[in-house]
């Protein structure tokens, strides 16, 4: 762990450097574009409703004025009245301020009808999309499996040595960005902010997952938050959240001689129980789960192991799998045990 920059993917924030210029936010073109699309929503929206700027006015308690600049892209209201103008139009507040293209008639549909299942009937309905039409309908995993989880947990220490095992590349996301974008993390981030590392990173493993057939990738922690990026890590490599308990991540961390996360403050652990909370969820989508709290790093190998051999990493493999390879592999008592 050599990095020290507080600009890393763990800890960025969206602050107004060259990033925010990057994305057009700020005083500049990008702002005055989406004003005038904000007001064009507006303006239609109530359109549709048969609202005259009046009842608007008189609905949402915001002046006709006032209205009359946010429907002329001139009105930069702040989110409470906003809010207000949306909630007279019966409108979520997202509707209104979504950048992206509102949704074609099927996928409104398609979200009515979701919501509208109780929980157990959701989990049931997203099981069969995922199915037919998610990451992994599309197939070709090869023999790569991606290690996911928060810094510390052990995704570097434990990627490395089943790679060794597996006798496959061990490929690490963080020099594959560099090599590729010719900068480092730090440079990158100077340069183009959270956007542009994200590109890159997206970039990085896409490259590697058509150079590799069969690897261990150590990603970095923060790649489950990148949608796409996320999208084609399960699409390509059997997942595993490496885990450990906040404190072990901490101790971790910091035994490494890594003070820049969360040491020595005191909101540093609920720093870190915040970002395992809001990662949670998305870390869960894995295809399985490494718990290596109070374990050793040899415990934590051989559950990883048998993750892999489970998944036909390290036996018999699937999709397109180099048998000779495999046989290799298994001869050589790898795969057994
Ligand atoms: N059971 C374990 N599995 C993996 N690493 C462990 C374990 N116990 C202690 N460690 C230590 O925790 C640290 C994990 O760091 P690292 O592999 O760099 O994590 P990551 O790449 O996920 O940020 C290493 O210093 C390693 O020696
Ligand atoms: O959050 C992230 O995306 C990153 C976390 C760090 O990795 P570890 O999780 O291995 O510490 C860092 O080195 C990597 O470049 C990016
Ligand atoms: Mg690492």
């Amino acid at each position: 762990m050599t990095e020290r920059s507080a600009k890393r993917p763990d800890h960025a924030s969206a602050g107004d450097g060259p990033a925010a210029a990057a994305t057009g936010l700020g005083d500049g073109p990008g702002d005055v574009a989406y004003l005038a699309a904000l007001g064009h929503r507006v303006r239609s929206t109530r359109a549709a409703r048969g609202m005259t700027r009046r009842m608007l006015a008189r609905d949402s308690d915001v002046s006709e004025r006032y209205l009359a600049k946010l429907e002329g892209g001139e009105g930069n209201l702040s989110i409470s009245l906003l809010r207000r103008v949306a909630a007279a139009m019966d409108l979520p507040l997202a509707d209104l301020v979504d950048e992206r293209a509102p949704p074609n008639a099927e996928l409104r549909a398609l979200q009515d009808l979701l919501a509208r299942l109780p929980a157990p009937d959701l989990a049931e309905a997203r099981r069969l999309l995922q199915e037919r039409f998610g990451p992994r309908a599309s197939g070709d995993r090869g023999r790569r499996i991606a290690l996911i989880g928060l810094r510390g947990a052990g995704k570097t220490t434990l990627g490395r040595l089943l790679a060794h095992a597996l006798e496959v590349p061990f490929l690490e996301m963080r020099p594959a960005i560099e090599q590729s974008a010719g900068l480092t993390v730090d440079e990158i981030f100077n340069l183009g902010g959270q956007s542009m590392y994200r590109r890159l990173e997206r970039e990085a493993l896409a490259d590697l997952v058509a150079r590799h057939p069969a690897a261990v990738i150590a990603t970095g922690g923060s790649l489950v938050t990148e949608p796409a990026t996320f999208d084609l890590l399960r699409a390509r490599c059997v997942t595993v959240w490496v885990q450990a308990a906040p404190e072990e991540h901490m101790q971790r961390v910091l035994a490494q001689g890594d003070v820049r996360p969360m040491a020595g403050n005191r909101a540093a652990m609920q720093d870190l129980r915040q970002i395992l909370a809001a990662r949670g969820a998305l870390y869960a989508l894995a295809d399985a789960v490494l718990d290596t709290s109070g374990q050793t790093i040899a415990e934590s190998l051989a559950g990883l192991e048998a993750i892999a051999r489970r998944a036909g990493l390290a036996a018999a493999g699937e999709g397109e799998v180099d048998r000779g390879r495999t046989r290799d592999l298994t001869a050589d008592g790898v795969a057994a045990g």
